[in-house]
């Protein structure tokens, strides 16, 4: 799928008038942003004081939740028009999400929870096994994983070896946009430098553009972009 197109400049990400309220909190608006885009192979730190609505834009840009009005536009595809099953299947497909606690299955081996990725997102994998084997071989190498590791339950991994095998799982379809929220927070800062530098390294390899949250300023440095959700949204409930 090609990213739109304004004038010659692909956006991964384009939205305007979005709004945003939780069912059954209809009147407290969570998000309320004007305009907002991010274009295709940018990496943008999105940071902002907790309760600004983060978590909430992303669940938005991924697909987990409906906008409530608004345009947004994901990969050139507008996301309001789609029914809750279409985003979930253009999550798997486009999409890769990496979250703070990793969300691997703890009672699947590793590689059943990659081939897990590779089935939401294409009905026909079992298909190109031989493929998808060697795609499963090129990530665990870039981002230093044992291909023993497959055969283990996740639970019996280091936090280390779980947040790479979430970037793999993440990447296995080769997502043109990553998204990831607040990854590092759990880590000492060797740890969390190694996160990042794998986390770059595997979206320049994919050209995959990044949006990624977190409370953590420092880790700006390794971003095109900064946007302070504070600033974007016109809903001032965030406490800090
Ligand atoms: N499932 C939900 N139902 C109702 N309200 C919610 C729900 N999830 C979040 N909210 C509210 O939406 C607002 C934004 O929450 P969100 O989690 O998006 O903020 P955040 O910027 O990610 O915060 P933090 O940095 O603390 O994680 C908050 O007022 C929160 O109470």
């Amino acid at each position: 799928m090609q990213a739109s197109q304004i004038g010659s400049k692909p956006q991964a990400i384009e939205l305007s008038q979005l709004t945003f309220a939780y069912p059954g909190r209809n009147t407290n608006l969570v998000l309320d942003i004007p305009k907002w885009t991010l274009n295709a192979g940018e990496r943008c730190f999105l940071f902002g004081a907790s309760g600004a609505g983060k978590s909430t834009l992303l669940n938005l840009i991924s697909g987990v939740l409906p906008t409530t009005s608004g345009k947004l536009k994901v990969l050139g595809q507008e996301l309001t028009q789609m029914s809750s099953r279409k985003r979930d299947q253009f999550r798997a497909r486009h999409i890769g999400v990496v979250f703070q606690q990793f969300n691997l299955i703890p009672y699947l081996s590793v590689n059943d929870n990659i081939q897990l990725a590779l089935h939401f997102a294409d009905d026909n994998a079992d298909d190109h096994q031989d493929t998808i084997v060697s795609r499963i071989e090129r990530l665990f190498d870039a981002l230093q994983l044992d291909i023993a590791l497959l055969q283990r339950q996740s639970r019996e991994l280091s936090v280390g070896q779980q947040q790479r095998v979430a970037i793999a799982r993440a990447l296995i379809n080769n997502p043109e946009l990553l998204i990831v929220d607040e990854p590092t927070s759990a880590l000492d800062t060797y740890a969390r430098d190694n996160f990042m530098t794998l986390l770059m390294d595997s979206c320049a390899i994919n050209q995959s553009s990044l949006l990624f949250v977190s409370h953590d300023l420092t880790l700006q440095s390794y971003f095109d972009l900064h946007t302070d959700l504070c600033k974007l949204n016109r809903v001032s409930g965030a406490q800090s």
